[in-house]
């Protein structure tokens, strides 16, 4: 039975659109998920699907050209759209930290770790100078680099991409925070450093506890470490499980192009990888039915009339797709 005290962050009928001079963008339509304590929850869809939009939303981080349509995104119970600035302040950097793509866009050229750090520390805690050293050196052997005095008088070009990369998670560590928003933290990195930042992550959830919100378009780099995932489509969610459901009885069409369109670790490597044939739809003009039908090599009439429902083919695996439905009303 779910305990309502382990629920950290439920999100209910986000829509966010971006409004421009040729009319409405609507980036996320109707998202709602839970997310209990503890727990890491992939977000994959390909680029443009509303998964950064979506998720920048839980720190309000929306750009002034976009709006909040409806929807709640409540943490512990309390609304964050509706929280005051100083709330939110207080939310931001200590109780949910976020860390994107490029390192690069967070630490600043000019100072050294130590001083940026530092900085961090002195404004989420209320450690003295010592005690903040003594926990610099400890966030930077948590994160896996060595040496951790002599790296902290460097600056960030002195880092490799991976370890850059393990720099700012150190530094959204710093507050403890209980959400970790990691927006593509590995895509622009090789396999290998990937792999390794992958298992950091899921090293550092078991050792603190904290729950994830991983977003990437690549469905091989979850696998490891989510407990569940969310698939998104055009703003929607269409297909939601656990990682098991999602590899192993995945039903959404997109999902199964998703992941045939990225390489597997047993995978032989003259394996074709097969892409999703077309293009995810124009976000400004969406038109009745399912957003996918045009791509899907299923799709009935109904599909291009009528929007599928969020259909429960259990208790965790939920997807909206009408060929899904009709199979599983049809075994029933
Ligand atoms: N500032 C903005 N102004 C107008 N439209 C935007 C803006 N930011 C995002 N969008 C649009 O919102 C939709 C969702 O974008 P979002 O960045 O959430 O996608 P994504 O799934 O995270 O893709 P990516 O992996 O490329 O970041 C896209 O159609 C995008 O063009």
């Amino acid at each position: 039975m779910e305990e309502k005290q382990d629920v950290l962050l439920e999100m209910k009928d986000l829509s966010i659109s971006f409004y421009n001079k040729t009319g409405e963008i609507q980036a996320v339509r109707g998202i709602s998920y839970t997310l209990h304590k503890g727990e890491v929850l992939g977000i994959v869809g390909e680029s443009g699907s509303g998964k950064s939009v979506s998720s920048h939303g839980i720190l309000r981080l929306t750009p002034d050209t976009g709006k909040v349509k409806q929807g709640e995104i409540l943490f512990h119970g309390k609304d964050i759209l509706k929280m005051s600035k100083k709330e939110l302040q207080e939310l931001r950097g200590n109780k949910i930290a976020m860390i994107f793509q490029d390192p690069m866009t967070s630490l600043d050229p000019l100072f050294t770790v130590e001083y940026q750090l530092n900085e961090s520390l002195k404004k989420h805690t209320d450690l003295d100078g010592n005690g903040r050293r003594l926990r610099m050196i400890h966030l930077l052997e948590l994160v896996g680099i060595n040496q951790p005095e002599r790296r902290l008088k460097q600056y960030p070009y002195e880092f490799s991409g991976g370890m850059r990369q393990r720099v700012m998670i150190a530094m959204a560590l710093s507050c403890d925070p209980e959400l970790l928003i990691a927006d593509e933290p590995t895509t622009a990195l090789d396999v290998t450093i990937q792999a390794q930042i992958v298992e950091l992550l899921k090293e550092l959830k078991d050792k603190l506890g904290m729950a994830i919100i991983f977003i990437t378009h690549d469905l091989g780099v979850v696998s490891e470490i989510c407990d569940k995932i969310i698939v998104m489509y055009a703003g929607k969610i269409v297909e939601e499980g656990t990682s098991r459901q999602i590899f192993y009885q995945r039903c959404h069409p997109y999902t199964e192009g998703l992941l045939a369109s990225v390489p597997k670790l047993d995978s032989d490597v003259n394996e074709k990888l097969k892409p999703i044939k077309g293009n995810p739809p124009d976000m400004s003009c969406v038109k009745p039915g399912c957003a996918f039908a045009p791509r899907c090599s299923c799709a009935m009439q109904i599909c291009v009339k009528e929007e599928p429902p969020q259909y429960e083919l259990d208790d965790t695996h939920v997807v909206s797709c009408w060929q899904t439905i009709k199979k599983a009303l049809q075994d029933a």
